[in-house]
Order: structure tokens, then sequence, then C-alpha cells
């Protein structure tokens, strides 16, 4: 039996990563024992070298192999090993971080960006079963972002503007996979929304 593969997607402050931790809180979710993980992954080789490079100036180009070996490590180790076991997975960015972040980074270098690196994904990757987008208007995460205390190079208005647009045109392309949450509502609101949709999504497949 193949496992059911979840993610949560979004610009920077968004509110994924606050969700995340309430649905790993919430007893109907636990009561199907779902694994959760997230990109960057946290404390591996890949994971680091990511980390360092979000916090210098690397090569768009470079970092966007780093992202992607991450991914590459992600999946081998812990998304298909839980998938073919069955298990739920539930991760907090994925793939679509790298086609919108990187999409966005690349333009200028790259011709159709946006392509180039969801096609450097094609053939190995697990597309997701379901994904979350959580939508919001980046002066609002942004000012979020800055009450959290941490600085990434990515939390910047008018870049995060063209990673929004991308994430939006990704789920207006594929609508059966994506479903676009209102991140500005509250955290509780939009962990009820997000959890009655995993569950019945859960509960028919
Ligand atoms: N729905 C929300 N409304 C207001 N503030 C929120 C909401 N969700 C998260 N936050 C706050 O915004 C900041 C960013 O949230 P976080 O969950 O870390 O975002 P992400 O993981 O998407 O980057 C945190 O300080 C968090 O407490
Ligand atoms: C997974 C991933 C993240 N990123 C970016 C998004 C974030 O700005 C940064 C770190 O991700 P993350 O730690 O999830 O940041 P946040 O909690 O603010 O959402 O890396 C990419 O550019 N490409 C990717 O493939």
């Amino acid at each position: 039996m193949k496992g059911k593969l979840i993610t949560l997607e979004g610009i920077d402050g968004s509110g994924k990563s606050t969700v995340a931790k309430k649905l790993q809180e919430n007893p109907e979710i636990k009561a199907f024992e779902p694994v959760f993980t997230r990109e960057p992954t946290r404390g591996t080789l890949t994971g680091n070298a990511v980390e360092k490079a979000i916090q210098s100036d690397t090569d768009q180009l470079a970092e966007l192999f780093l992202f992607t070996a991450d991914h590459a490590e992600h999946l081998a180790k812990l998304v298909k090993p839980a998938l073919e076991s069955g298990k739920t997975v539930i991760s907090d960015r994925y793939s679509d971080s790298r086609y919108a972040y990187q999409g966005i980074t690349l333009k200028t270098r790259l011709e159709n960006s946006l392509e180039w690196v969801k096609n450097l994904h094609r053939g190995w990757t697990i597309v997701p079963d379901l994904t979350f987008l959580f939508d919001i208007r980046p002066e609002i995460s942004v000012e979020r972002c800055g009450r959290r205390g941490e600085q990434s190079k990515f939390e910047k208005i008018e870049f995060l503007r063209g990673v929004r647009e991308t994430f939006l045109r990704l789920a207006a392309e594929d609508p059966e996979r994506f479903i676009v949450i209102d991140a500005s509502l509250s955290p509780e609101s939009i962990e009820k929304e997000v959890a009655e949709k995993i569950l019945e999504f859960l509960n028919r497949n």
C-alpha cells in the first residue's frame, strides 16, 4: 500500500510552520500517525549546506542544486520509505518551493526558468497527492517575519510578490492537487480548515 503525501507551501511568514505544529497536536490527525517533515531538512549534510547558502551570497544556480540535492536526500531517506510502508507524510515545504523561489531567482539567467526548474525534478521526484498553498500578501508576511526575529535573504516584499504569483500560477495549473488557503486569517481558523480538508482527503483515499 502506498501512503499519501501532503505538502504545505507558501511564501516566508505565511504561517505554514505554525499550522504544521498545530496539526501535530490535533488528535484526529494524530490517529493517522502521519510523519511530519520539512524542506530544507534539518541537521543533515545537505540541509546544513542549504542553511549556509541561504545565509550567504551564494550563486543562485548553485543554490538551486543545493536545494535539489537536499530534496533528493529527503526523498531517499525519509519520504519514499515512509510512503512505501503506507504512511501519510506531511511536509512543510517541498518541490513547489523550488519551482516558485528558484523560478524567480533564476528568471534573468535561464530562459523559461520555471519550466527549467520543474524539468530538473522530472522522472525522480514524487508529486504530492495534496498541496495546501498558504496565500498571503507579502506586505503582511514580511511584517510577521520581522516579529519572528529571523531574517532570510528571501524575505523581501518585491521578490516575494513574484514568488507568490508563481505559487498561484502553479495552483491554477493543477487545481486537483492544490487547495489555496487565505493565510491572512487567524491561526485557529486556518488550522481548522486545513485539518478538515486533510481528514476529508485521508478518509476518502
Ligand atoms: N494566521 C496567523 N496570523 C498572525 N500571525 C501568524 C499567523 N500564523 C503565523 N503567524 C506568526 O507569523 C510568523 C511566521 O509564521 P510561521 O508559521 O513561522 O511562517 P512560515 O513557516 O510560513 O514561514 C510567526 O511569528 C507566527 O507566530
Ligand atoms: C525548500 C526551499 C526553500 N527555499 C527558501 C524559502 C525560505 O526563504 C528559505 C528557508 O526555508 P524555511 O526554513 O522553510 O523558511 P520559512 O520558515 O521562512 O518559510 O529557503 C527556497 O528558496 N527553495 C526551496 O526549495
